[in-house]
């Protein structure tokens, strides 16, 4: 009992030092949990945690770091940005399987993983897509791609008999203060004079999720871990439970930052044929010059589609409620973007 007791609020978090890792480390420390971080890059100091860097890709490497602990969160990934397969499929793929491998040798309980709402997702409009949806079986990138082999091989490993029970979380757009994808692209293809017009007719609902919410939904999976739970070996989508049309956030993040936002939109299906055309281009182009297109076919599909999930069943199973409101979530994280503000 007392080593039971002992490990049980002992727990991990892989890519603890990542935007969302960070919040859950927080939420942890918040919740009384002793906290492990294991990353391939420290970028903050806290006292009260304990940081290993490593290389999830390197079984050996994860072995210290999970020692002794109930409870792992594996949240690292590549950035979605990136447009290394193998790079993805090492870290997301091989490097899950690493997790799993050394999660049991070192007896960890329980594997929450930070999968996403994507994995289901091929570019056509999802309106309250529960988890029952297949799994995509036309990712449209790397990330998504690999996203899908990481969730496959989590869930399966659920594995009572063995007293190792795994769980997926499916966030999607997640945002707030410290984000490294959303606001910072916006802001840069906005000083580019690159929103000038919005993709698509902008009623397009979408899930955008404020990130301490995500961090919750992690925590009460965690918890509702255990042997006989409904929860084990299913994925759950966290959400705001708030879809709004995906310009209108845009919008609101921009007249926030003191950018001007888009007015007019553009033809959906024009901009996505373009956005592919040039994706074949800059391919055909890399080995003289390296391009990174701004909208890419999977950014102009998220940003001309339908695409808002149900968290029914984490609310059934978990009592999962968001804690904080989309409109609080926007002032936040306005706020916590001073620094990118329009000054012109
Ligand atoms: N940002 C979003 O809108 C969404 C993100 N997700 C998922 O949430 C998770 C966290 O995403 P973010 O916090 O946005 O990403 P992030 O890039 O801020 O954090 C990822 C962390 O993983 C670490 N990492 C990467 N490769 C590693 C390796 N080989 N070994 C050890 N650590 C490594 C990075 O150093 C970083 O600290 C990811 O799994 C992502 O797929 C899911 C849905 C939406
Ligand atoms: C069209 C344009 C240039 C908008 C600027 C914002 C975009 C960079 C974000 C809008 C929706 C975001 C999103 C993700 C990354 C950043 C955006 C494309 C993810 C792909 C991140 C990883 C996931 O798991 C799914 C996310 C969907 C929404």
């Amino acid at each position: 009992m007392a080593t039971r007791s002992r490990k049980g609020k002992k727990c991990t978090v892989i890519g603890g030092c990542g935007f969302l890792g960070r919040y859950i480390v927080e939420r942890l420390l918040e919740e009384g949990y002793t906290v492990s971080v294991f990353d391939i890059a420290k970028t903050f100091e806290d006292d009260r945690v304990k940081f290993f860097v490593g290389d999830l890709c390197q079984e050996k490497d994860l072995a210290p770091a999970i020692s002794d602990v109930q409870t792992v969160f594996h949240c690292a990934s590549p950035p979605p940005s990136s447009d290394d397969r193998d790079l993805f499929y090492r870290v997301n793929f091989v490097g899950t399987k690493n997790i799993i491998s050394a999660c049991k040798k070192a007896g960890v309980q329980k594997l929450v993983l930070t999968s996403s709402a994507s994995v289901v997702y091929e570019g056509t409009d999802i309106k309250n897509g529960t988890e029952d949806l297949p799994y995509a079986k036309k990712p449209m990138d790397y990330y998504t791609e690999t996203k899908v082999l990481q969730e496959k091989e989590v869930l399966a490993a659920n594995s009572p008999e063995e007293n190792f029970f795994t769980v997926a979380i499916r966030p999607h757009g997640i945002f707030g203060p410290r984000d490294r994808q959303l606001v910072p692209i916006l802001v840069d293809t906005a000083r580019a004079g690159k929103t000038k017009f919005m993709i698509g007719n902008g009623e397009n609902l979408v899930d955008f999720t404020y990130v301490v919410n995500v961090a919750h939904g992690h925590l009460l999976a965690a918890e509702h871990l255990h042997k006989d739970s409904p929860v084990c070996g299913k994925a759950f989508h966290i959400t705001n439970d708030e879809p709004i049309p995906f310009w209108t956030f845009m919008s609101r993040i921009l007249e926030g930052l003191n950018y001007p936002s888009p007015k007019m939109g553009l033809p959906y299906l024009l901009i996505y044929y373009l956005a592919a055309f040039l994706q074949l281009l800059c391919l055909l182009l890399k080995p003289i010059k390296e391009i990174k297109p701004t909208f890419t076919p999977m950014r102009v599909a998220l940003a001309g589609t339908y695409h808002y999930y149900s968290c029914q069943r984490a609310k059934q199973l978990m009592g999962y409620k968001p804690v904080v409101p989309l409109d609080e979530g926007i002032k936040l994280t306005v706020k916590g973007y001073a620094h990118l503000q329009n000054n012109n």
